[in-house]
């Protein structure tokens, strides 16, 4: 790294939006300065993507890591039913990473801070002597009541926006040299390497009354095991209504693989899963539909606890926690 810290922090914070609504006082003091408007709560939220768990050279371009990083914590405001305005980004850099490579990281913030109209506020940069890591930080706002994961009650309807699956199955696609035909894989890494948080999705469900919403970090089973615990009720999922991708289903006949798996267990789809009853549903549906968001019911919600698969033969089976999880065996 041929630039001292200062330097780096210019020639980083020049490639990314540092002004913007809200903005009192960017990058460059002690402390950001943001507007707090008086009918809104703040919401508050923070990731980090380490290399080595999070992304490799072969998975993840630097960009990508970039892009992705700030996706993450804007899906959380997503699924609060808000809006994401400021990022603050910390930056654990080893001394053999050259300023270009942090440049198209930052290229890749910029891009979806443009995307998502958010601005770069502030952050902190530091020499490690482990891998490079990314901490982001998002600020968003909201004047309705947060979707919470708690609120889910018997009778509900399950539902979840997009695709589910994708992302894990373009690592798949990303580590190994499966088959892939060319449409498929363009697919898959992208929706690995770039995903699209569901900041408007979140924000219907939350006009429109929906009574629980969590986002897919994770995979399926385990955002709705949380649900599930914490609004203490069962939720029963058809597997065929799951929403899964033509290209998922090719990757995992190719690869012998259990289509559901990707989308149970994999992760990192930063798609929405969320509960309402069927009349605020019908106008969650309608509304989004107005906008080309897909929505798809998965489910119901029943009194009792845990997740139940119900397969298209009747079949039923009890869907644990298994997702992914930094301190699992
Ligand atoms: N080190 C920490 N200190 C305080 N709170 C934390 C810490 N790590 C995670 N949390 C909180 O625990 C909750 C669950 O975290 P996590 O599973 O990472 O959520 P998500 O999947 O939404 O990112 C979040 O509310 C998060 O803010
Ligand atoms: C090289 C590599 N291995 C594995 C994964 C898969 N992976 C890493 S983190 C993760 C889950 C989401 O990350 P986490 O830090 O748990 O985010 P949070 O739930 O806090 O939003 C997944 C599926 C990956 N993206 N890249
Ligand atoms: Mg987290």
């Amino acid at each position: 790294m041929k630039l001292d810290e200062f330097g780096l922090i210019r020639t980083l914070t020049a490639r990314v939006p540092v002004t913007g609504p809200h903005v009192v006082l960017g990058p460059g003091d002690d402390a950001a300065v943001l507007e707090a408007l008086p009918d809104e709560r703040v919401l508050a939220t923070s990731d980090t993507m380490v290399q080595g768990p999070h992304f490799l050279p072969e998975t993840m371009a630097p960009f990508d890591v970039g892009y992705k990083a700030v996706a993450a914590s804007i899906s959380d405001i997503a699924a609060m039913g808000g809006e994401p305005r400021h990022v603050l980004i910390a930056l654990g850099i080893p001394s053999s990473i050259e300023v270009d490579f942090m440049e198209s990281i930052y290229d890749g913030v910029g891009q979806i801070c443009r995307e998502y109209q958010c601005t770069v506020v502030g952050g902190d940069v530091v020499r490690t002597d482990g891998p490079l890591f990314i901490n982001t930080t998002v600020l968003g706002a909201t004047s309705r009541p947060p979707l919470k994961r708690s609120g889910a009650q018997p009778g509900n309807l399950v539902f979840v926006t997009g695709y589910v699956g994708s992302a894990a199955a373009g690592l798949d696609v990303l580590r190994s040299s499966s088959i892939t035909a060319k449409e498929d894989a363009a697919f898959l890494t992208a929706a690995h390497q770039r995903p699209k948080p569901q900041v408007a999705a979140g924000q219907i469900f939350s006009l429109e009354g929906a009574t629980s919403c969590d986002d897919i970090s994770d995979g399926l089973a385990s955002e709705l095991n949380e649900i599930a615990n914490a609004s203490n009720v069962r939720m029963r999922i058809q597997t065929q209504r799951i929403p899964i991708h033509t290209a998922v289903r090719n990757l995992a006949r190719v690869r012998g693989t259990d289509t559901l798996d990707y989308a149970f267990y994999g992760g990192e789809d930063y798609q929405l899963v969320g509960t309402a009853s069927p009349f605020q549903f019908a106008r969650i549906l309608a509304r989004c539909e107005s906008i080309g968001i897909s929505v798809q019911q998965i489910g119901r919600v029943e009194a009792g606890d845990g997740v139940v698969a119900e397969f298209p033969d009747g079949r039923l089976d009890v869907i644990s926690a298994k997702g992914y999880n930094h301190f699992a065996e």
